[in-house]
């Protein structure tokens, strides 16, 4: 553990290495089988406190850091990668927007619903504005005390067993003009009534890996949300989108972790199948080949980790986007490599789905592109590291030039 934990924090992690032994392990392998969503592991995570264990005590959590929801995760996704996303969004992201961002009624809210096991979702992406997810078209336009949305958003992640749900949407005026990008919410609690109010859960998507959680589409038909359900930033709606994804930065640090854990499991496995595995007449462990793929396994875990670990700390409130992009950069693709050589290390025994490897692999693999994609954080990074607006339009910087000459 490369940062120092304090005995509350070693007891935390204890406690959610515990519960990942003890109940999240065993049902792994039927939670992919079964592509269900795995309430019961909800339950124990409940029942455990780690459902909003980042909720200030005020509103009933426990006011855990991102820090403290990252070892968590990290436990959770080493045995079970769904259940270690479900403790995320139940902690971070979309949670932690309404939590620094809301009223007083909307925290209350979402306190209640992730405390009594809710894991919230968050709704950005459409059809035709996935990277771009500024060009979002999802409409919001004012009617009296209200927003009436229309659009649809696909690959939501827990859409159909999410009650909270944090929706992106372009906001008018009733007379057409526009305001911004804002957080909208809306609470999903009996399907039926949802889909009658203009909510309705679309297509499912068959995913590769994390098979246990669905990722569908959200149809939203003139869906009417108060105007106090807006979660309004304090930058009002010109600055609603950045800082809407400002807060996303929690999640980018919590998927990260989500990867990191995967991989640290498949490289235990790994490591300790090398030890008894024999070929040849000795340990596969003895041949310097596998010595060296878990040489540059654990290095690569130890950077991740250290790299997750920097970005959970600078929150202030949120992660540093500089630090969460690269985090999420560098762990993801760490996923990818150590679940790979893992399984290799394993042989045909790795590729059979009578052992978890190929799960792993599977599971690993979403997070170089799901929470903005490798090479969308490489731009994000770059245009950090180098102070400059890097605009992906075509004519981004003619537009840009156009603007400053005309300042
Ligand atoms: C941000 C992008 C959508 C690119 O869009 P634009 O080119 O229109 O926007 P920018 O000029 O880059 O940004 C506008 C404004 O916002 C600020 N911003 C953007 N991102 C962040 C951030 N992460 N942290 C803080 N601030 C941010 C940016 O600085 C600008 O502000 P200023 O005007 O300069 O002050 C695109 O780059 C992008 O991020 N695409 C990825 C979209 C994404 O991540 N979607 C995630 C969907 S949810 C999900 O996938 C869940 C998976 S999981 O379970 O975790
Ligand atoms: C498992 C999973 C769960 C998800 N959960 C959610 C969720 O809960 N909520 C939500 O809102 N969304 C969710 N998403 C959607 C996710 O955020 C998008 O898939 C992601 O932002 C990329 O969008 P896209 O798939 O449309 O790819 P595109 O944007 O179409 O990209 C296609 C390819 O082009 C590349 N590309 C695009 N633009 C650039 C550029 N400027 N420079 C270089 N390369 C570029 C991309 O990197 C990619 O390789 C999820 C996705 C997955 C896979």
């Amino acid at each position: 553990m490369p940062f120092s934990l304090s005995p509350e924090q070693e007891r935390l992690r204890a406690r959610a290495r515990e519960l990942a032994e003890a109940v999240v392990r065993p049902r792994a392998a039927e939670v992919d089988r079964s592509e269900a969503y795995p309430w019961d592991n909800v339950r124990a995570l409940n029942e455990a406190g780690l459902m909003g264990y980042t909720i200030p005590q005020a509103y009933g959590g426990a006011g855990g850091s991102f820090f403290d929801a990252a070892l968590i995760v990290e436990e959770l996704a080493r045995v079970c990668g769904v259940t270690g996303r479900i403790a995320v969004e139940a902690n971070m992201g979309a949670i932690s927007a309404v939590m620094h961002y809301g009223s007083e009624a909307q925290k209350r809210l979402a306190a209640a619903a992730v405390l009594s096991g809710d894991k919230p979702a968050i709704c950005i992406t459409e059809p035709e504005a996935g990277s771009a997810a500024s060009e979002m078209t999802t409409a919001a336009v004012r009617r009296g005390d209200a927003f009436v949305l229309n659009g649809r958003k696909h690959w939501i992640t827990g859409a159909g067993v999410s009650r909270l749900h944090l929706i992106f949407a372009r906001a008018f005026e009733a007379d057409g003009s526009e305001l911004g990008i804002g957080g909208f919410l809306f609470l999903r609690d009996d399907p039926e009534a949802a889909e009658a109010q203009g909510f309705r859960i679309g297509r499912r998507e068959p995913a590769m890996g994390l098979r246990g959680i669905p990722e569908s589409e959200v149809i939203l038909e003139d869906l009417e949300v108060p105007a106090a359900m807006v979660l309004q930033p304090p930058g009002g709606w010109r600055r609603g989108f950045a800082e809407l994804m400002n807060a996303y930065n929690s999640q980018r640090v919590g998927a990260a972790t989500v990867a990191l854990g995967i991989a640290q499991g498949a490289f235990e496995l790994a490591r300790d199948f090398a030890k008894e595995r024999e070929q040849f007449g000795r340990p596969i462990a003895e041949f310097q080949g596998l010595q060296w793929m878990l040489a540059d396994m654990a290095v690569q875990l130890n950077a991740a980790r250290l790299g997750i670990h920097d970005a959970a700390l600078s929150a202030a409130p949120f992660p540093d986007p500089l630090l969460a992009a690269q985090a999420k950069v560098f762990a993801s693709e760490t996923a990818i490599k150590v679940t790979n050589d893992a399984l290799q290390l394993f042989g045909a025994r790795g590729y059979s789905r009578n052992l978890p490897l190929e799960r792993m692999v599977r599971d690993a693999r979403m997070f170089t592109i799901g929470g903005g994609t490798a090479q969308v954080l490489r731009t994000q990074i770059a245009g950090r590291v180098l102070g400059m607006k890097l605009p992906q339009g075509r004519d981004g910087y003619a537009k840009a030039a156009a603007t400053r000459a005309a300042e």
